[in-house]
């Protein structure tokens, strides 16, 4: 039985790991949420690891909040850089395995697409900067460790731009979407599926695959093909019953939806290396977009 302590229990991607547990029963997993340990408070780190002692490590947790991390840099990087060196210091000391969630916008999107592990990196905001350092602060740290960077994550779940659209267009006549960035829309159902797949074969001794890969979907398109996509299945799923159907969506430029962040032109990245290395790979985009609206619409609470 692989003991694993999860960070981030009441993020996205920690309630869809909690969603997709019961398929794999040889796992314990325990969830830990900011209550219980505290990122900008190191020292819960150590603590928390130190009364759970786990078998391996998987850190959902993160300062995601892309426009707000510009004006919040010092608790961005306390979160995302320093909270992930002081897990590696600790798993590193017990000779644990760390799984680790990175991001897309490590990426400047100006480089040849689609984006492979060992491709510069170049982030462009405060949130792309601090998860990098994350990123290295792990890898410096311990070889132990495995870094899925992925993308645009959409689930029943928490805050996510599919929950978004799907509120706009249901209180709006119309709504403008931006369609000059490009990047592979990930449920983060399948993302944990894969996650928890893995998790067995890590504490495993001569586990030889350790590193960075990519792991996103293979969907490449624009934040307004993905709300049209949104709508038009939504509308099949839910039928005369969804206000949203009408809606009108405008595609527009990122100039004109002003941000405080830069974001990446196109952050498509490629997921070969994941599927040679593990043998499988993410669920076919529109499949998985079905799955999450079919979730969506049966009324679960879906905080
Ligand atoms: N969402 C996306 O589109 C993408 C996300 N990623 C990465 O995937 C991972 C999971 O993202 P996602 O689930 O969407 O993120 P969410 O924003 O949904 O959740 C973030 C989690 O981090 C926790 N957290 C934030 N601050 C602290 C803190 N100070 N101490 C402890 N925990 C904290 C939150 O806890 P609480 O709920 O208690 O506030 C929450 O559980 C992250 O590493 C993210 O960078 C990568 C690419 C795309
Ligand atoms: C809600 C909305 C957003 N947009 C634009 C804004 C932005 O450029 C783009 C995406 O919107 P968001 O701000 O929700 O997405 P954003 O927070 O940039 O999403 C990112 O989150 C972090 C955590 C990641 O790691 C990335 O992979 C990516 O998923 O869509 C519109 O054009 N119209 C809209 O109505």
């Amino acid at each position: 039985m692989t003991e694993t302590l999860v960070f981030g229990r009441n993020g996205q991607l920690g309630q869809s790991m909690a969603a997709c547990s019961h398929h794999y029963p040889e796992l314990q997993l325990k969830f830990a949420s900011r209550n219980e340990c505290d990122f900008t408070d190191l020292d819960s780190i150590l603590r928390i690891i130190d009364n759970e002692e786990p078998d391996a490590i998987v850190n959902t947790a993160a300062y995601t909040a892309v426009d707000l991390a510009e004006t919040n840099s010092d608790i961005a990087k306390l979160v995302n850089c320093e909270a992930v060196r002081t897990i590696a210091l600790a798993a590193a000391k017990r000779s644990l395995p760390v799984v680790h969630i990175s991001t897309d916008y490590v990426f400047d999107g100006q480089g040849a697409f689609p984006y492979r592990e060992t491709d510069k990196v170049g982030p462009l905001g405060i949130y792309g900067q601090t998860k990098l350092a994350g990123e290295i602060a792990l890898s410096s740290v311990t070889d132990a460790h495995l870094i899925f960077r992925t993308a645009w994550g959409y689930s029943p779940y928490g805050d996510n731009f599919l929950k978004t659209i799907m509120r706009l267009l249901s209180t709006k006549n119309e709504i403008a979407v931006v369609d000059d960035q490009t990047g592979c829309p990930t449920s983060f159902l399948d993302l944990a599926a894969a996650i928890l797949n893995i998790l067995p074969a890590i504490t495993r001794p001569g586990f030889d695959k350790f590193g960075t890969y990519h792991l996103c979907s293979d969907a490449p398109m624009t934040w307004y093909q993905f709300s049209m996509k949104i709508q038009a299945e939504a509308s099949r799923i839910l039928g005369d019953s969804w206000s949203g159907t009408e809606c009108k969506i405008k595609p527009v430029t990122s100039e004109s939806f002003q941000q405080p962040a830069s974001r990446p032109v196109n952050s498509v990245m490629a997921t070969d290396k994941f599927k040679a290395c593990f043998g499988f790979g993410l669920p076919a985009f529109r499949q998985s977009l079905i799955t999450t609206l079919t979730k969506l619409s049966e009324g679960q609470d879906h905080a």
